[in-house]
């Protein structure tokens, strides 16, 4: 019951510490028990009028050692008990990680489409954070508590066996009445834990969420009801809280009844034995004193019981996490000079069901642009999640220079292509940390010639150069200037493949070309993949697809598009029409 041989195999060095710590207690009650004896002995001979003076010695004498052995054993103990906890920690937070590193970039897709997990992003940093923290108790409280609340009544039993047996059976049978409390409060307990657990990331994932989309909610005037939602689904949590703490506070009323009630019982005995002339004052003072030792113990397990189920609960989720299904490790290497990205009759969706692309086939040249056009929600930023690695489990072949993508690693896909999305993260720090992110090794002077390229150099130079600080997510700069920004790390970074997915999308028209030019510039060298929506930065693409409902409904270059008709020039025709308004409107 509750000894989770998973768990606790998970962190193996626990095991060291889960001894030593029912050691260390197993001593101080060793010590208790000898004060105990020591002045129970002394009593029964004053009360006979037979104790001398070497007899108080004697007692304060063993009374002393043992307050000192018992002082060291409970710091020794609770020094143990740290040290569990810490190793638990750490060893179960280094898995985790590790865990998701070996997932990849795909991991998002697999925690969220696990059939056997539903573990949201973001209930993978709770249960990773607080998950973790209540295991802590797991192990430096609760497993130690286990052994020794077995040890304690069979060592009194032991020693309360000569001076009187039958109070010395009916304590130690009644000490196991306490465990069984505990199995029929864990049956309910189990599942209303479960749902405790749940709601409680349920909780944090909502408001998680809104506090990030705050904006947004103040924005369209939706944070009240946002607010109201929270209030119901916070009261909701709030009575499964009560609905736990009642539970186990019933449940501490039952275990102290079966304590008290079994230290009474052997009290009883051990009076009527007294009485009955069988058993010295000396004898009956131990039993009673030691009485309720006996149930101590087992009455403390059960305190920690409710903390360790919580852990356990935890623990369902961390070992569903863990034992996520990996991709068997991938090997292949790619060819120094061939960084030609081939996509034949490519199929992929995120359910099954609803298929997002149908038999994709084209070609992304290096030393050409290749760009990629369609309606929304045709599928364009998918291809790109997908030659990225962020989804995994396509249809069809995508190879690179000859190899299958599925068959490179995560780190080799990231030495090779580079990403650059409508919003480039930029961290808190400086611009050279940022910019350093790409290529970690780069001088001042690198970081300058991207700056250059992406024209940021001249902005920079008028605040406090490469040192310029950034907020969180670029906050105190432009949209524009946070675009030219990701663009200059991504230079940096210096891979053969580039894949820009409506790198411009939201910025002004200067920026946007100042980085269409670098984007142009860089396909004469890299093999690069662009995606937009607005097709006049596509214009001057060496080849043009045209992706409609995830299928290819055109490919060749703009004028051939345009000649060909269909969907292409449809698309030309308004968005045109759509800027010679937007010109005419700006002109008035
Ligand atoms: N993570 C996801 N889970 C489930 N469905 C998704 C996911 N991402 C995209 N889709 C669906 O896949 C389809 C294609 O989306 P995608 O983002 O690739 O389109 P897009 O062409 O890039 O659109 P846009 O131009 O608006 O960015 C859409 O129908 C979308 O609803």
């Amino acid at each position: 019951m509750m000894i989770d041989k998973r768990l606790i195999g998970a962190v193996p060095d626990s095991r060291g510490h889960v001894a030593r710590n029912v050691l260390y207690q197993w001593g101080g009650l060793l010590a208790s028990a000898a004060t105990t004896f020591a002045f129970a002995r002394l009593l029964g001979g004053l009360l006979q009028g037979v104790a001398t003076g070497a007899d108080l010695a004697a007692a304060c004498g063993v009374g002393l050692l043992a307050m000192a052995v018992r002082w060291l054993c409970t710091a020794m103990a609770g020094r143990e008990s740290f040290l569990a906890s810490r190793s638990v920690k750490k060893a179960l937070r280094r898995r985790i990680c590790d865990k998701l590193l070996r997932l990849g970039p795909s991991y998002a897709q697999q925690v969220s489409t696990s059939e056997v997990v539903q573990v949201s992003t973001s209930e993978v940093v709770q249960v990773t954070t607080e998950g973790v923290e209540q295991l802590e108790t797991y192990f430096g409280a609760y497993l130690p508590q286990f052994f020794y609340s077995l040890l304690a009544p069979l060592t009194l039993f032991v020693l309360l066996f000569p001076i009187s047996w039958k109070a010395a059976v009916a304590l130690l049978l009644c000490v196991p009445l306490i465990p069984a409390a505990i199995a029929a409060v864990q049956t309910v307990a189990k599942k209303l834990l479960s749902r405790y657990w749940g709601q409680y990331t349920a909780l944090g994932d909502t408001f998680l969420e809104n506090l990030q989309g705050l904006t947004t909610l103040k924005i369209y005037g939706a944070d009240g009801r946002k607010n109201e939602e929270m209030d119901r689904e916070a009261e909701q949590f709030r009575r499964i809280t009560m609905k736990v703490l009642s539970m186990q506070l019933n449940s501490i009323t039952i275990m102290d009844l079966v304590a008290f009630g079994g230290a009474a019982l052997g009290m009883i005995l051990a009076v009527g034995e007294l009485a009955a002339g069988n058993l010295s004052f000396a004898g009956c003072l131990a039993v009673i004193l030691l009485s309720a030792d006996f149930f101590i113990p087992m009455r403390q397990l059960g305190s920690f019981f409710h903390v360790a189920m919580n852990g356990m609960a935890a623990s369902g989720k961390i070992f569903a996490l863990l034992d996520l299904p990996e991709d068997p490790p991938r090997q292949g290497r790619l060819p120094e000079d061939d960084y030609t990205v081939c996509c034949r009759d490519l199929h992929f969706g995120y359910e099954p069901g609803r298929p997002v692309l149908q038999g994709v086939s084209l070609d992304i040249r290096p030393g050409a642009l290749t760009a990629v056009v369609g309606e929304s929600g045709c599928g364009k930023s998918t291809l790109a999640a997908l030659l990225t690695g962020r989804c995994r489990g396509y249809g069809g072949e995508v190879r690179i220079g000859g190899v299958e993508l599925g068959r490179l690693s995560a780190e080799e896909l990231a030495r090779t292509v580079t990403y650059v999305g409508f919003a480039g993260y930029l961290f808190s720090g400086t611009v050279a940390e940022n910019l350093r992110m790409g290529c970690p090794e780069a001088d001042d002077a690198a970081l300058w010639r991207v700056l250059e390229r992406t024209w940021m150099a001249d902005f920079l130079r008028g605040e406090q150069g490469l040192e310029t600080h950034l907020e969180p997510q670029g906050a105190n700069f432009s949209g524009g200037q946070r675009q030219r920004l990701a663009l200059a790390r991504a230079l940096l970074h210096d891979t053969p493949i580039y894949i820009f997915d409506e790198a411009t999308s939201n910025i002004d028209v200067e920026s946007e070309n100042d980085i269409m030019a670098e984007i142009h510039a860089l396909a004469g060298e890299k093999t690069v993949l662009l995606i937009s929506h607005r097709l006049a930065n596509v214009a001057a693409a060496d080849c043009i697809c045209v992706l409609e409902g995830g299928r290819v409904a055109g490919l060749g270059n703009h004028l051939s598009l345009l000649a060909e008709g269909g969907l292409y020039r449809a698309l030309w025709a308004g968005q045109q029409q759509l800027e010679r308004f937007a010109k005419g409107g700006a002109a008035q």
